[in-house]
């Protein structure tokens, strides 16, 4: 087991945004955690990262408590790609893999590491020097997602990686989380695209309101009459007359 959380509160003052959540991610998984507008998955994501504080309950990672401070999570193995592609707009592509890769203590790893990203996405070996602000979004997407890569996690949280992109560059992006996953990277993704993160996903969680109201094999959740109601824009009437 790679991650183990138990019993996990937090509250933004007096905002219950993560009630008693329980999760787990094996070693080696693809897990996704779909969820509507304001369900908690951000806040789930970021107290995992080390960006806020638990009140309280357990995460455990591989079998021991997580640090609390978001740079020793970092160190641990556990990265994250926040939701809006952050990339530092005045710096270029390959200054901003620099930034990601900050932790690392020798040039001769740091120079496999971008080479490894700009293999995962030969658009951003073109677009090297180019400055970030002036990708287009879904380069953005790649360029936070390569830069959170550049620390070798072992464990990458991703939060709302499909956001305000066209469907077939959710495709390709989604794509590569299958590769990197086969990389050996497990995998926790937060989305509100119910149909592309169970797609992806062998298992999920379904969030609502800070409760994980459901969970299981993401194709069992996939065919559910509530989810597909619900997640997957699915009229109940539709599935009738089919
Ligand atoms: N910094 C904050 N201060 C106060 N309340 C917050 C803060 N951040 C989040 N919340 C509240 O906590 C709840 C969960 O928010 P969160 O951003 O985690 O949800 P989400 O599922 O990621 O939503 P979205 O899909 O819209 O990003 C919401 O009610 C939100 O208003």
């Amino acid at each position: 087991m790679i991650l183990k959380i138990t019993d996990l509160n937090v509250f933004h003052g007096p905002i219950h945004a993560i009630k008693k959540v329980n999760l787990h991610v094996k070693e080696g998984e693809i897990v996704a955690i779909i969820g509507a507008n304001g369900a908690g998955k951000t806040t789930l994501l970021n107290t995992i990262a080390g960006l806020k504080k638990k009140t309280d309950g357990e995460i455990l990672y591989q079998g021991e408590p997580l640090p609390e401070k978001s740079h020793e999570v970092l160190k641990k193995g556990i990265a994250l790609c926040p939701e809006g592609r952050r990339v530092f707009g005045n710096l270029t592509v390959y200054e901003n893999l620099i930034m990601g890769g900050y932790l690392m203590k020798y040039k001769k790893d740091f120079e496999k590491e971008v080479e490894a990203v700009y293999h995962l996405f030969p658009r951003l070996h073109e677009r090297r020097n180019q400055i970030a602000s002036t990708l287009s979004g879904g380069e953005q997407q790649m360029l936070a997602i390569g830069r959170a890569l550049m620390s070798k996690p072992r464990l990458f949280l991703l939060d709302e990686p499909s956001l305000g992109l066209a469907p077939l560059l959710v495709q390709e992006i989604f794509n590569k989380f299958i590769e990197i996953n086969q990389m050996g990277v497990s995998i926790l993704i937060v989305e509100q695209n119910a149909k592309h993160a169970l797609m992806l996903s062998s298992r999920a969680y379904v969030l609502q309101t800070g409760n994980v109201i459901k969970e299981g094999p993401s194709k069992n959740l996939l065919n559910d009459p509530q989810i597909q109601e619900a997640y997957l824009g699915k009229r109940l009437k539709d599935r009738q007359n089919q």
